[in-house]
């Protein structure tokens, strides 16, 4: 192993471990994109290659999908699986009903359909995605290409009409040319401060012609696993309206953390 992880990373992999328990043989398994979610797939491919586990993975992205073939996961299409058991992503931000900010990574389409496609959705996080209000991390909102300036004064003056703080956009950067995501359109951060209804947020965006789709999960995921840095993990279940706490012996695995 190379190194301490920080408290952080502990907390991500707690949380990671932790929802690698519900994946069961057989199943079809949306793998989300992330930090967090990189330990999810590494969680997954030890399962795979030391216990036997059979599960089918739709990746999110092409960086997962990389990860997960070296991991030893069976990576599938989203149309081959067609429906999903379970999809196990990161977020940015989670509230208090499990809404969540998604797409720091720029995955957010993927992420989206391939979450909706599945029984189940759950998110693993560190305590800090926690919010009161969603609207701190700035919103992605992938847009096309074609015209995407036009597409941002538009985006720009809706915000103002609803009287959202904040109001300011910015085209997201990778060095001196735009992000590109992985089905080749760009991504424009909303800098709200505060998201006083997400779900009304959400529908108004994806209204507007040149946005393909918004970070904003409404309803989608069923369940967040809290992991902290010293092993302890919180599971919220929304639907049962259950919590439960659980604690991992933390035992770093130098073949898990090797390529860290
Ligand atoms: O939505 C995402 C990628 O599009 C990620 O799940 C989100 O950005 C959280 O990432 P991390 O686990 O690295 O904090």
């Amino acid at each position: 192993m190379s190194g301490e992880l920080s408290p952080i990373d502990k907390a991500k992999y707690v949380a990671a471990k932790t929802a690698a328990d519900l994946v069961e043989d057989g199943m079809r398994v949306g793998l989300g994109t992330g930090s967090t979610a990189a330990w999810l797939v590494r969680c997954l491919g030890e399962m795979v290659r030391e216990d036997g586990l059979k599960i089918r993975g739709v990746p999110t992205s092409t960086r997962t999908a990389e990860l997960a073939r070296e991991v030893g996961i069976e990576v599938i299409s989203l149309d081959e699986a067609r429906w999903l058991d379970l999809t196990i992503d990161g977020a940015d931000e989670f509230d208090a009903e499990l809404n969540l900010i998604k797409g720091g990574g720029g995955a957010l389409l993927q992420e989206k359909i391939v979450a909706t496609a599945s029984d189940q959705m759950a998110v693993i996080a560190d305590a800090a995605k926690e919010v009161s209000a969603l609207g701190h991390f700035p919103l992605p909102v992938e847009v096309v290409p074609f015209g995407w300036q036009t597409t941002q004064t538009l985006i720009e003056e809706l915000l103002i009409s609803m009287d959202v703080m904040g109001r300011k956009s910015s085209l997201r950067m990778t060095g001196q040319r735009p992000f590109i995501t992985d089905e080749g359109n760009y991504i424009i951060d909303l800098h709200l401060g505060r998201i006083g209804d997400p779900r009304q947020m959400a529908l108004v965006l994806n209204q507007m012609p040149g946005v393909v789709e918004n970070g904003l999960f409404i309803d989608i995921c069923d369940k967040v696993i809290i992991g902290y840095g010293d092993g302890r993990c919180e599971m919220r279940d929304i639907n049962e309206g259950t919590v439960s706490e659980t604690r991992l012996d933390f035992v770093e695995d130098d073949n898990l953390f090797s390529d860290i």
